[in-house]
C-alpha cells in the first residue's frame, strides 16, 4: 500500500474509520520527527503487530516552555517521510500548529502525580502539553497500539497513567531505548552537539552502568547511587546536572532503601546547551 500523507484532523479521522469499520488494527508512532534508528526501530514493531501502521511528526508547541527550543527544534520533513514510506507507513500525519490548535483551544490533559518530579519539575507544563497533545493524536489517529520509548521514561508512565485512568481504548506499548556504539541513547537533540560535546555526552549512560554494577554488588543505600552517578558526570567540563535520582520505576517517587524489588536510575544533564535525558532499569528488572 502506497503512504498517504495527511494533514488534517478530519482527513486523519477518515482514512482510520474507514479501516477501523473493516476490523482492521491500527499501530500508531507519534514522533516530533528529524527521524532516527529509535524512532524506526518502534515503527518497525508496530508495523509487525498491527494491520496498519500510522506515524505522526508534530513538533507540539503546548509540551515547549517559553525560553525552550521549540524554533530551533531539528526539522526534516522530506527525508523523515522518505523514511517512514521505507518502513511501510501507510499513513503519516503531519499537521500543522494552527490544525491542532485553533484560535479557541482551551481543553488541557493534566495527569496529576507522576508529571510532578523529574522533568516535570525542571520544565514545568511539559506534561501538561504531552498528555493533552497525545490524547488528541489517539483520537484523531484511532490508534489501536501506541508506541512508546523507554527513553522518555516519565512521559510513558504519564500517558499509561492518563490511559488507564482516563479509559482509552488503546494499547501502550514501551519500547527499549536504542543506543549509539558508545552507549548515547539516540535523541533527535543529540544533533545539537558540537564533536567535543558529543564526545563528553556518553558520561550519561557512563553514570546509569555505573550505578547498575552498584546494584549488582547489593549496594542499599540510594545515596551511594546518587554520588557515584553525580561524579561520573561531573569528569566532563561541559555537563551541568539538571537532576539525577534513583526513584521507584512505577511511582517515580525517590527511594529511602534500595532492594532487589527494583529500582530505576534516571537524569538530564545539560552538554553545553543541549539537555539529555537517559535512565536505566536497575538490575534489568
Ligand atoms: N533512542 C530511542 N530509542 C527508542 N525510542 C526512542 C528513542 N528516542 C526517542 N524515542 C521515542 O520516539 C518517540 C518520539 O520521540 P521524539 O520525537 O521526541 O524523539 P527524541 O529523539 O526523543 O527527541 P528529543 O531529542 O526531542 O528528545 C518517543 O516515544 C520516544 O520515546
Ligand atoms: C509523544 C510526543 C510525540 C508528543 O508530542 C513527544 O513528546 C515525543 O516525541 O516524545
Ligand atoms: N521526547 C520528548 C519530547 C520533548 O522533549 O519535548
Amino acid at each position: 500500500m502506497k503512504m498517504e500523507t495527511l494533514q488534517t484532523t478530519t482527513g486523519m479521522k477518515e482514512w482510520s474509520r474507514n479501516h477501523l469499520r473493516q476490523g482492521r488494527t491500527i499501530g500508531f508512532v507519534p514522533t516530533m520527527g528529524y527521524l532516527h534508528e529509535g524512532h524506526l526501530s518502534l515503527m518497525r514493531r508496530a508495523r509487525t503487530e498491527n494491520d496498519l501502521l500510522v506515524a505522526s511528526i508534530f513538533v507540539n508547541p503546548t509540551q515547549f516552555g517559553q525560553n525552550e527550543d521549540l524554533d530551533s527544534y531539528p526539522r526534516s520533513p522530506e527525508s523523515d517521510a522518505a523514511k517512514c514510506a521505507d518502513i511501510g507507513v501507510d499513513a503519516l500525519f503531519t499537521p500543522t500548529p494552527r490544525e491542532m490548535y485553533g484560535p479557541d483551544f482551551q481543553t488541557y490533559v493534566d495527569v496529576e502525580r507522576v508529571s510532578g518530579p523529574l522533568c516535570g519539575a525542571s520544565r514545568p507544563g511539559h506534561f501538561r502539553g504531552v498528555a493533552t497533545v497525545v490524547t488528541k493524536l489517539f483520537n484523531i489517529v484511532g490508534a489501536t497500539a501506541a508506541y512508546f520509548g523507554q527513553k522518555d521514561y516519565q512521559q510513558l508512565q504519564v500517558i499509561t497513567t492518563m490511559v488507564r485512568d482516563l479509559n482509552m481504548d488503546v494499547r501502550i506499548v514501551p519500547c527499549p531505548t536504542l543506543r549509539e556504539s558508545d552507549g548515547l541513547a539516540m535523541s533527535s537533540r543529540n544533533s545539537y552537539l558540537s564533536p567535543e560535546e558529543r564526545k563528553q555526552a556518553v558520561c550519561l549512560y557512563q553514570a546509569l552502568n555505573a550505578a547498575d554494577a552498584l546494584f549488582g554488588r547489593g549496594e542499599g543505600n540510594p545515596q551511594a547511587y546518587l554520588s557515584i552517578m553525580r561524579d561520573r558526570v561531573e569528569q566532563e567540563p561541559s555537563a551541568q546536572i539538571d537532576y539525577i535520582e534513583l526513584v521507584d520505576p512505577r511511582t517515580l517517587e525517590n527511594l529511602d532503601h534500595v532492594d532487589r524489588s527494583g529500582a530505576l536510575a534516571i537524569l538530564a544533564v545539560r552538554i553545553g546547551k543541549t539537555r539529555l535525558i537517559d535512565n536505566m532499569l536497575l538490575g534489568g528488572v
